[in-house]
């Protein structure tokens, strides 16, 4: 790695823009870390001003971060363009007005703080679902890198949707076709990810009306992917192979780093950088005593991460689908996470009482250790990408529900391609889940699937140490970061002048 007393004539000042969602923030602080730590970088993080709130009232170490007491390594924040609402610290905020807000607001922002950054940023790590900040970066003549948090099979779909469009399988012609099997089409059209189907593609995707909001932002993917100088993904080349040569066919400069979670222990230094928390909830530390108390891979751990929204019939399925189980189970509920409100009160009348002695409901746990405790013996799982990198590095098989966005790609390559998960296919019914667990538990399915979650664990290993793929990606990332220079021509003959004005007037 490059040395942090590198012989840099000054410091080099890394800015990281994130997308306001929990599942990019964990990713985007575990790379600032890397470069600070390893790479000697001074680190700005960029939060909207909603999410920073909530980051400081959950992890008082950021909060330190944000007052300036961690040498180095700041926080900031942007507003995210969204009128204000009554705060209200454990809400979620609609993701498809948030993802239209920041696209309209943030770049006017973005250039204001880096335009007055003191000292100046020398590089820019925007999320790519922020990339018009990134494009603003570039106009300024400093070097930005889009970061995507999601998989490369789910960052390649958005990027095809335009051909998919072009080739009419979607917008679907009426309601009918989300049930009348036309989703089991398979599509031949995305290079290197051959015979996946119309349903294992992006949610968004499935819409009947052309100018749904979040099909449109996903058709200026192929546009802005290319504002940068380089592409970022939190993946490694063992894992998604065919996808990641396709990418790197069109994006020459193309960065695998992941697991990032995996280089957790090279940051694990007693700096108080490496100790900063990005949890935008707080943690429930009592479930680690409880899960000492339970037989080694026993538990099912149920998350569905932080933005899953279950509606109560949804919820009662699970709930008696898990405890008909008979496992001991570990399920994080969010107060915001059913859609009547209450949460954990939602669960059935009876549920608690009956499995009062197998089972431990928290509001938000410490996942990352969760799956590392040796008691945990399967993963109940939307397929968010970080639930699925931190699944595999801790070799847990996983029962798949995808909720939305890329999680239905993520969940076929998890059974399908890495074979380490079974699906739960359409409506949660109780049976299926209880099936599903037990089959993963101790089923010979659930027995291969061990075996299979425990060889991606160790290619995830050697993916990230001295002679690995990600971690010469990571090596190659922070020369790159310190010595890339923006030229007057590359600005004009990519056109950020005319893209980001037009941006800035709409
Ligand atoms: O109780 C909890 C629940 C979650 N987490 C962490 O929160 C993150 C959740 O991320 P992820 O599993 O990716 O889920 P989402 O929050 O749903 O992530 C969003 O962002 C991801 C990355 O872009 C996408 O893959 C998802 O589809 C999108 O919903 C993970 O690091 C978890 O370890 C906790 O620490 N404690």
């Amino acid at each position: 790695m490059v040395s942090s007393s590198s012989e840099a004539v000054r410091t080099p000042h890394a800015v990281l823009l994130s997308f306001p969602a929990q599942g990019h923030l964990n990713p985007i602080l575990t790379l600032a870390k890397i470069l600070h730590i390893v790479g000697g970088f001074r680190i700005t993080i960029v939060n909207t001003e909603f999410n920073h709130c909530r980051l400081l009232r959950s992890s008082s170490s950021a909060a330190a971060a944000a007052n300036n007491a961690i040498d180095g390594f700041h926080f900031t924040a942007i507003p995210d363009g969204l009128p204000p609402n009554p705060f209200d610290a454990n809400a979620t905020q609609d993701i498809p007005a948030l993802c239209a807000s920041t696209r309209r607001h943030c770049p006017a922002f973005f250039r204001h703080l880096l335009s007055t950054l003191s000292p100046p940023a020398t590089c820019v790590i925007a999320d790519g679902s922020m990339s018009s900040s990134a494009a603003v970066a570039m106009e300024l003549g400093i070097p930005a890198w889009l970061f995507y948090t999601h998989s490369s099979c789910g960052f390649w779909s958005y990027f095809n949707f335009a051909e998919l469009i072009r080739r009419g399988y979607s917008p679907l012609k009426d309601e009918s076709f989300l049930t009348n099997g036309y989703l089991d089409t398979k599509i031949e059209v995305i290079p290197g990810m051959e015979g996946i189907r119309l349903r294992d593609l992006p949610t968004f995707i499935r819409t009947t009306n052309p100018d749904d909001l979040m099909l449109q932002i996903m058709l200026k993917r192929p546009e802005e992917a290319s504002c940068g100088v380089g592409i970022i993904l939190n993946t490694f080349d063992d894992l998604e192979p065919d996808v990641l040569a396709a990418v790197r066919f069109k994006f020459g400069n193309l960065y695998s780093i992941g697991p990032l979670t995996k280089f957790n222990s090279l940051v694990a230094t007693d700096s108080e950088a490496a100790m900063i928390g990005s949890s935008l909830w707080k943690n429930d530390s009592g479930c680690f005593d409880w899960l000492d108390e339970q037989e080694p891979g026993k538990v099912v751990y149920v998350n569905f991460g932080s933005i899953t929204v279950l509606s109560p019939q949804q919820l009662a399925e699970f709930a008696w689908g898990l405890a008909d189980s008979g496992y001991p189970i570990l399920w994080a509920i969010r107060p915001d996470m059913v859609s009547s409100g209450g949460a954990a009160e939602a669960l059935p009348e009876n549920f608690v009482k009956q499995v009062e002695e197998k089972t431990k409901v928290v509001a938000w746990c410490d996942q990352e250790a969760v799956l590392a405790h040796p008691a945990i013996g399967v993963f109940l799982t939307h397929c968010g990408w970080n639930s699925t990198l931190e699944s595999l590095c801790n070799a847990v098989p996983m029962v798949c529900w995808p909720f939305f966005a890329e999680q239905p790609t993520n969940c076929r390559y998890i059974c399908e391609e890495w074979g380490v998960g079974l699906e739960i296919e359409g409506e949660v019914k109780r049976e299926r889940v209880e099936k599903l667990v037990r089959e993963a538990m101790e089923g010979e399915k659930g027995m291969e699937m061990k075996r299979r979650a425990l060889e991606w664990k160790e290619k995830a290993r050697r993916a990230t140490e001295p002679g690995g793929s990600s971690y010469a990606n990571v090596e190659k990332l922070m020369r790159d970061l310190v010595q890339t220079k923006v030229t007057e021509a590359e600005i004009i003959s990519t056109g950020f002048h005319h893209q980001i004005n037009e941006k800035l007037v709409q």
